[in-house]
C-alpha cells in the first residue's frame, strides 16, 4: 500500500476563529501576533496527540494501584521554527511540549525570484533517529522554504515519519512538492487555501506573516 501524504485541518472552532483574525487586515500588530500565539497552541495539540511518545507504568492512588500513562522523556522532541514568522507559532507550542529542545532556521524568500535562502542555522550536527520533530511554519506556499528546511533536517539523520509540521495557511503547490518527496510526512493546517498571485502570495491568505507579526 502506498504511503500518502496526510494532512489535517482540524474542525475546532477555536482554530477557525483566531484564522479569522489572522486573516482580517484590520487586525493589529499585536492582536495578530497573540492570535498566532493561539493557532500554535491548538494546532500543536492536535498534531501530537498520536505522535508525542508515551510510557505505561502504574501508580499507588490514596486508595489503590492503578495504569498510568507518562510522558516518554528518553525519546528526543525538536521543535524547529522557521523565521520569522514560525517563531509566534512556536510560542504557543512550546508551552505544550516543555521538554523539547528548539533549534531555529531563518529562512528567507527572495520577493523576486521566490528561492529560499537560509540565514541562521541553529540544527545539531546529526538527530538521535528517533527523535519527534515538529517545525512550526505558518506560510506553505510555493514550497521552497518548507523543502529547504527538510533537506536540512533529512541531511542530519531525521527520519521524515517523525517529522508534524504546524502551519496556518496551506497551498496546493507546497503540498505537492512535500507529498512528492516525503510522503510519510504529516501535516496540521489551520486551512487549504486556493493558490498564489503573480507574487508568490497566497489567495486569501492572510498577507506577509512575518511582517504583520512583527510590525515591519
Ligand atoms: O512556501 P514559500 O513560497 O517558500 O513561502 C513561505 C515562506 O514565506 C514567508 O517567509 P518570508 O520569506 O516572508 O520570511 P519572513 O518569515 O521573515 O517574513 C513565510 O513566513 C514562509 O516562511
Ligand atoms: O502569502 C504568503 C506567502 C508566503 N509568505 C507569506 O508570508 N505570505
Ligand atoms: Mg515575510
Amino acid at each position: 500500500m502506498a504511503i500518502q501524504l496526510r494532512i489535517h485541518v482540524p474542525p475546532h472552532p477555536l482554530i477557525k476563529h483566531w484564522l479569522g483574525v489572522v486573516r482580517d487586515a484590520q487586525t493589529p500588530t499585536t492582536l495578530f501576533r497573540s492570535a498566532m500565539t493561539e493557532l500554535g497552541r491548538w494546532l500543536t495539540y492536535e498534531a501530537i496527540r498520536d505522535w508525542l511518545p508515551s510510557i505505561e507504568t502504574t501508580v499507588q492512588t490514596p486508595l489503590a494501584e492503578c495504569p498510568a500513562t507518562f510522558i516518554n522523556p528518553q525519546v528526543p522532541v525538536a521543535v524547529v521554527p522557521i523565521l520569522r514568522a514560525g517563531l509566534a507559532l512556536l510560542e504557543g507550542a512550546q508551552p505544550l511540549l516543555p521538554l523539547a529542545s528548539i533549534y531555529h532556521l531563518g529562512i528567507v524568500r527572495n520577493e523576486e525570484t521566490l528561492e529560499p535562502s537560509c540565514y541562521l542555522n541553529k540544527l545539531p550536527e546529526q538527530f538521535d533517529p528517533e527523535t519527534r520533530v515538529l517545525i512550526t511554519e505558518p506560510m506553505l506556499a510555493t514550497g521552497g522554504t518548507i523543502m529547504a528546511a527538510m533537506t536540512e533536517l533529512i541531511k542530519r539523520g531525521v527520519n521524515p515519519a517523525f517529522v508534524r509540521i504546524i502551519s496556518v495557511v496551506a497551498a496546493p503547490p507546497a503540498l505537492q512538492q512535500l507529498g512528492t518527496h516525503y510522503p510519510s510526512l504529516v501535516i496540521y493546517t489551520a486551512i487549504i487555501d486556493e493558490g498564489l498571485n503573480s507574487k508568490g502570495f497566497i489567495v486569501p491568505g492572510l498577507g506577509d506573516a512575518g511582517d504583520r507579526t512583527f510590525g515591519t
